[in-house]
């Protein structure tokens, strides 16, 4: 079931097109863990360490003009992460550990949920930090090329979530006026980028986590990706 917060308004009425974040909203980013197992001897904190020192990283770089590919930043920030942690690897294993990012596992109810939107209608586009060799095996991956209409990299104006100048750059990238898209994310920072920048946001909750209590709330908040189907009527 969709939730809509108290205060804030989904409007199904004025969304036209619909962009969808993918790291943690498509594809499982929790997998990556996986890849560590083998190597390290506690992957879990490991794991949460990489993940949150690459979104650091890229929130620093849009401060210090620091771009370089979102690749890039999970490879400093996974190195950053072993050595933290006192675990010594060697260039090639880092490598095959980062690579996992190429095959990260789609979230069940994504194929269908987008065909639903498309068959209704909506232009679904991929809005993403990574950089497009990411985003084209992310979608070869996910088998869902034939149903978006784009996806637009953040390396394209080597700016990252949540500026909003990306969200602006999405918006002129898919031709609709701004306040007509929905941005789809289950990232607490990119609901308030989108939001920030004009978008309407709709969280994606999948594991009943607690919503921030800083930087407003989503206009929508989903579990499955069938609520925001629902939600938008179809
Ligand atoms: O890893 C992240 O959440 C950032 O990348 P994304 O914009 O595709 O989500």
């Amino acid at each position: 079931m969709a939730r809509v917060p108290s205060g804030m308004s989904f409007d199904p009425e004025r969304v036209t097109t619909v962009t969808f974040d993918s790291y943690s909203t498509l594809v499982d980013v929790d997998a990556a863990e996986v890849a560590l197992k083998e190597r390290v001897d506690d992957p879990e904190p490991v794991s949460k360490l990489w993940r949150a020192r690459s979104l650091e990283y890229t929130f620093v770089a849009n401060q210090i003009d620091a771009y370089q590919p979102f690749y890039e930043m999970n490879r400093d920030a996974l190195q950053y992460a072993l050595d933290a942690h006192g675990v010594d690897l060697s260039t090639e294993e880092r490598d095959e550990i980062l690579a996992v990012y190429h095959e990260l596992d789609v979230f069940d109810d994504v194929r269908e949920g987008i065909e639903r939107l498309r068959n209704g209608g909506f232009d679904p586009y991929v809005v993403s930090n990574g950089n497009p060799e990411m985003l084209d095996s992310m979608v070869e991956h996910a088998e869902i090329g034939d149903l978006l209409a784009d996806t637009i990299s953040a390396d394209e104006i080597r700016t990252f979530k949540p500026a909003a100048d990306l969200y602006r750059h999405a918006a002129a990238r898919t031709g609709t006026p701004i306040d007509e898209i929905a941005h789809v994310t289950a990232g607490w920072f990119d609901v308030m980028g989108a939001a920030h920048a004009g978008m309407q946001s709709v969280w994606v909750d999948r594991k009943g986590s607690p919503w921030e209590p800083f930087g407003g709330e989503p206009d929508l908040v989903i579990e499955r990706f069938d609520d925001l189907v629902e939600a938008l009527g179809l």
